[in-house]
């Protein structure tokens, strides 16, 4: 017999892992001071018809050619991989078993610094792509629900890793909220990986 579920979302695990300690504090605070000198761009998203700025910095390093093309809208175009970075991308494949191609950094310099609900569906990933997002810096809070469920919340602390499982992205959405509270800054670095769907 078949037993009915009233609370799918108590019983059903969220499609991510969570590594509190995935960088030691040195690791984490060399890190971070690393980020802050890699190369920010205020970028401007098109919704509904107006031109307006991304509520973050953004930068992307990653392999040659491996552009980003998100909301139709912004287009990121890599930077080579500084060794600091190709560093982390390697220690969260053999900890993971997933392999990268280029690192998108948000920077959210205040609490009015966000990202609202979405999913990381871009083609250029490919088919159910496992993303893993590194945070430093202010802790921040981060949400995840099923679409047309109930949020979960996380707490990304400095050193931290939360790795997106593949599918992920297609059955549950994400955001980083504003909030009023005092929060310092933060940097996340999201690695993901890349296919060439031109060929
Ligand atoms: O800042 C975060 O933790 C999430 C960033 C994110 O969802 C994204 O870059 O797509
Ligand atoms: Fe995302």
């Amino acid at each position: 017999m078949t037993q009915l579920n009233l609370f799918p979302e108590l019983i059903t695990p969220l499609p991510v892992t969570y590594y509190p300690n995935f960088l030691n504090i040195q690791e984490a605070n060399e890190l971070y001071q690393h980020c802050l000198d890699l190369r920010w761009q205020q970028n401007q998203i098109k919704m509904l018809g107006k031109i307006m700025p991304v509520p973050r910095l953004e930068c992307i390093y990653g392999d040659e050619g491996c552009n980003y093309l998100y909301s139709n809208s912004v287009l990121l175009e890599p930077l080579p991989w500084t060794e600091k970075l190709a560093q982390i991308r390697d220690k969260i494949t053999a900890l993971t078993g997933h392999n990268f191609r280029i690192v998108i950094g948000n920077q959210y310099r205040d609490g009015q610094d966000s990202i609202g609900w979405h999913a990381d569906k871009e083609p250029s990933m490919g088919v159910d792509p496992a993303i893993a997002s590194v945070s430093l810096g202010g802790v921040r809070k981060f949400q995840i629900k099923p679409i047309g469920g109930s949020a979960t919340d996380y707490w990304l602390e400095h050193g931290s890793l939360l790795l997106m499982l593949p599918g992920c992205q297609s059955t549950h959405i994400h955001q980083v909220p504003k909030t009023n509270k005092f929060v310092s800054p933060r940097v996340n670095l999201t690695f993901r990986p890349y296919v060439d769907n031109t060929v």
